[in-house]
């Protein structure tokens, strides 16, 4: 210590003797106290016959789970006898609660601690608190400012004195707030000495920071124990400096002495006896009695190490969450508090980030099969989340039982390393020189994974490392590098990693299955893979920017008893929103009755969009797009609708007949998007891109559904896909199949013209957007080719010869209405064609057939005698017959409306429905 001056030395010395005279040893030591005897009857004495008993259990003659939990329950009687007999008075137990800053933020929220603490009599309690909220930053920002010579340091100092005096007149009266007000100005006075000492010095040590910001909590202290004596009840303040003696192991950690604690508690407790004890967290001292403090999650960890002191029944952790999640609520809103946790689950998962306790926390009271509860000060009926030792864990409720996956966590930031070569394999070191490597720049290895083929290593360190760490690799395996005996130090940067912590994995197969099948269904791909033998966790590195959705994947399936679907529809128009409709008034039954969660995240027409990150309100969503809608664009509609939300999958609904929005797809399913269309574009477009669409969608695990492209809601594509699956034959395929040339033949009778009957059917909804489409046969000839191409052949569009309807002026018609307009002029030429027919005993039929024996399809007007089937057809249906090598004397027939804006709709809806199914919903 180099102290600038003599004045400051004198400053220092008084100071220094000051703060740092408490001995406790020199108090005179009294004989064995209350709390001993709490420790040998009660408390040791319970748990050692708990214990006998439960080994006595496993170990014994019937283990089977019924017995052990009959024998636990008759195990908890004998101890309570035990107890009886013993004649121990009630209130003997101990319990240690801790109150965090928040908790203690305000004087009302001090009262409310108080409040609880007081209420409940049925045990004794020790209470840590931690400095009301915003304190500790307060006092490291004094030192702070007087290390760097800041005079504001002052007021700064006078705002922590208001700050305690304000909240100490709304508490307290009388001679409580003058004890606490006269000690807390000769605290502040001392401060203001010792910071002005500091301020000369230009330096603060680390006990000196210590001591200074260890107020926060005695002041904490002193105002809760004040409140709850003034309450009438019995109470003393322990500053656990007196107590508590920790042992530095590093600049973040301390190992506490519990021997000589112990001894210290006993002689503060037989000095200061009584049935309620507040102390402070945080604040400890060396064995040398230099006040020090426990570091990082102070108070937590104070909690712990007199839980295991007092051998306490239970500690409960008081915060402002209802407990531990099964995943950070940010990023999953669908994330559960867990009801029970293992200590070593809830090690795991504070390790990887969930907001549990700091792992050390646990260790103290492990020891003594302590459980901690972890409760929220602000919703008192919530029970919380109880951290204790697993077999007890499993028998204080089913939730175990259910799941054998607890929680899922994740770290960011994180880059893989992957050392690999040939030489490696057989060669003893090879991870002992990979790893002094990273330890020797300071990095730490998060993750390791190697295969048993050993030709290769691969671990995870923090992004910022990962340079440094591939420098000293370089550098160390310059000469296997350059012999060949490495091939390569890869770096992969943006990663994370997932972890999946559950203690009942380890007994439980099929769990990583479950968890990568949800990953695949996400279409999440795995980087890496690391899982320990003691099963308890799996850890996954994926990109980072899959992370979220991966976290939102895996926790779905483990815990979303929905399938939840994310979903984006592409044009509200008749069939778009018909289906908007039903979806609206099914939503509800198909939630409580298949639990299936079906969320449109967005609806885009070519001109306006409307999104939501929840789900838009379907009952008005026609209102909503009018009034809320902004300008479409399909790249933010996608980004939205697949990204910005807390459901793994996403399907985007095309409801145009759009060829601009089918080239999308390639890339959508390519993302993992599943894409449901009634648009045939895609799938009658360039043979090259539908077979290249095919292909993706094949080996990515993302689906394509398209019944409604042919025959509308009948189920044209369904049927051929389950004849080819199972291994028949496709002869040929021969069909009706324009819902709109139907209706037009099987009206167009007597006097009426072609061209009404047309109108007709288009104000029907059957007609294709442009009615030229379905009377060109275009329409009918897409169909054909989708149904050619899905019994394997390979047929573009202009390898049918069509015959077109549309009379030859008129196809170049510049709008749908001008054609409409027009087309009665020509009502005479069908009108002709129709009268031949007739004059035969035949009628008109526009017919499709596939010829897969052939290869060919053929799509054009044909007569049929009045008898065939084709004849039968009424309103818009279709009638398609498959000819197979299974049904080839009688064809296997289906014929039903093939178009109409419900019965269209309806085939979408039940492929989306399909996909739920497929995505794991229950049947
Ligand atoms: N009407 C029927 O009976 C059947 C129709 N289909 C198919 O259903 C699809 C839709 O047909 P309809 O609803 O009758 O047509 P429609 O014309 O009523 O609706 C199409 C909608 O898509 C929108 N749209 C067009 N291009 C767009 C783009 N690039 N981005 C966003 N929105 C765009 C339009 O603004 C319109 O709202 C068509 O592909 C059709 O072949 C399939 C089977 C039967
Ligand atoms: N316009 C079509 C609709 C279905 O694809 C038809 O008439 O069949
Ligand atoms: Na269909």
């Amino acid at each position: 210590m180099a102290f600038a001056s003599p004045v400051t030395s004198y400053y220092l010395h008084n100071l220094c003797s000051d703060a740092f005279s408490r001995e406790p040893n020199s108090k005179p030591r009294k004989n064995l106290t209350t709390l001993n005897k709490i420790h040998r009857f009660s408390l040791l004495h319970r748990l050692t016959i708990c214990r006998t008993d439960y080994f006595s259990l496993w170990e014994g003659r019937d283990s089977s789970k019924s017995n052990i939990l009959a024998s636990v329950a008759s195990a908890d009687t004998v101890l309570d006898e035990a107890v009886e007999r013993a004649q121990l008075p009630k209130g003997d137990t101990w319990s240690i609660h801790k109150f965090g800053g928040t908790c203690m933020g305000t004087s009302e929220r001090i009262r409310n601690v108080a409040d609880i603490i007081v209420k409940d009599e049925s045990e004794r309690k020790l209470v840590v608190v931690s400095a009301m909220s915003k304190v500790t930053d307060m006092m490291y920002d004094l030192i702070s400012k007087a290390q760097s010579r800041d005079d504001s340091y002052i007021n700064a100092l006078d705002a922590v004195l208001e700050k305690h005096t304000s909240t100490a007149i709304d508490l307290l009266k009388g001679d409580g707030l003058t004890n606490f007000l006269s000690q807390l100005h000769r605290d502040i006075s001392n401060l203001k000495a010792m910071l002005r000492a500091i301020y000369i010095a230009g330096h603060a040590t680390e006990s000196f920071s210590d001591f200074v910001v260890g107020h926060g909590e005695l002041w904490s202290a002193q105002l809760l124990s004040s409140v709850i004596k003034k309450n009438g009840s019995d109470c003393n303040c322990m500053d656990t400096r007196d107590v508590l003696v920790v042992n530095p192991v590093s600049s973040n950690q301390v190992d506490p002495d519990y021997l000589e604690s112990g001894k210290r508690l006993e002689i503060w407790y037989s000095d200061n006896p009584s049935n309620i004890i507040v102390a402070t967290g945080f604040i400890a001292s060396t064995p040398q009695s230099i006040p020090t403090t426990l570091k990082r999650d102070g108070s937590d960890f104070s909690a712990a190490i007199m839980g295991a002191l007092f051998r306490a029944r239970q500690v409960t952790i008081w915060t402002d969450v209802d407990g531990v999640y099964s995943a950070d609520p940010r990023k999953v809103s669908e994330a559960v508090i867990l009801k029970t946790l293992s200590y070593q689950e809830a090690w795991e998962m504070s390790y990887f980030g969930a907001n549990v306790l700091h792992p050390r926390t646990i260790i103290p009271v492990m020891k003594y099969d302590i459980p901690i509860v972890i409760r929220n000060i602000f919703n008192l009926s919530a029970p919380g989340t109880m951290i204790c030792r697993s077999f007890v864990c499993e028998n204080e409720n089913d939730q175990g039982l259910e799941s054998p996956v607890k929680g899922f966590a994740t770290i960011d930031h994180v880059a893989l390393v992957n050392v690999e070569g040939t030489g490696m394999a057989g060669v003893p070191g090879t991870a002992s020189s990979i790893f002094s490597a990273v330890k020797d720049v300071g990095a730490n290895a998060i993750m390791i994974s190697q295969a048993s083929s050993e030709h290769s290593v691969c671990f995870a360190v923090p992004e910022k490392e990962v340079k440094a760490v591939s420098m000293a690799l370089e550098s160390r395996f310059r000469q296997a590098l350059d012999a060949g005996r490495l091939s390569q130090i890869a770096v992969i940067p943006n990663c994370s990693i997932l972890a999946t912590v559950g203690q009942k994995m380890a007994s439980t197969p099929g769990v990583s299955a479950t968890l990568f099948n949800a990953l695949a269904k996400a279409n999440i791909n795995i980087r890496a893979i690391a899982q320990g033998c003691s099963e308890y966790n799996v850890t996954v590195v994926v990109k980072r920017e899959d992370c979220i959705r991966a976290l939102r994947a895996v926790h779905s399936r483990f815990y979303l008893s929905r399938t939840t679907i994310a979903m984006g529809i592409i044009g509200p128009g008749l069939i778009g929103g018909t289906l908007l409709d039903q979806l609206r008034d099914q939503a509800a039954v198909l939630k409580e009755k298949f639990n299936i969660d079906l969320r449109v995240m967005g609806v885009t027409g070519s001109r306006t969009m409307l999104l939501s990150d929840v789900g838009i309100d379907l009952s008005k969503w026609r209102d909503l797009q009018r009034e809320k809608g902004e300008k479409a664009d399909m790249q933010k509609f996608v980004q939205r609708v697949h990204g910005n939300h807390f459901i793994p999958n996403t399907v985007i609904v095309d409801c145009t007949s759009d060829s601009y929005v089918a080239s999308h797809y390639h890339d959508w399913l390519r993302r993992g998007i599943h894409v449901i269309t009634p648009n045939k574009k895609a799938n009658s477009g360039p043979l090259e891109q539908y077979l290249k669409l095919r292909d993706l969608q094949r080996q990515s695990y993302t689906h394509y559904f398209y019944e409604a492209t042919v025959g509308a809601g009948l189920p044209i594509i369904s049927t051929l896909q389950g004849l080819l699956e199972t291994g028949d034959k496709i002869l040929r395929i021969e069909g009706i199949f324009s819902g709109t040339l139907s209706y037009i033949f099987n009206n167009f009778v007597g006097t009426r013209a072609f061209s009404d009957v047309v109108k007709e059917a288009k104000e029907a909804g059957y007609t294709e957007p442009d009615p030229r489409d379905d009377l060109s046969g275009t329409d009918v000839a897409r169909k054909v080719i989708i149904l050619a191409r899905e019994s394997r052949l390979k047929l573009e569009l202009s390898d049918i010869p069509v015959q077109s309807l549309v009379p030859e002026p008129l196809k170049a018609s510049a709008s749908t209405e001008e054609f409409m307009q027009q087309l009665p002029t020509f009502d005479q030429d069908l009108a002709k064609q129709r009268q031949e027919a007739e004059a035969a005993g035949d009628v008109l039929r526009y017919v499709g057939i596939v010829d897969v024996v052939n290869q060919k399809g053929i799509v054009e007007l044909r007569r049929y005698k009045k008898e065939h089937p084709f004849a039968q057809l009424s309103g818009s249906d279709n009638i398609i017959a498959f000819t197979t090598q299974r049904y080839e004397k009688q064809p296997l027939v289906i014929r039903g409306p093939g178009a109409g804006a419900e019965v269209t709709a309806g085939g979408v809806f039940s492929d989306i429905l399909r996909l739920a199914s497929y995505l794991g919903a229950p049947s």
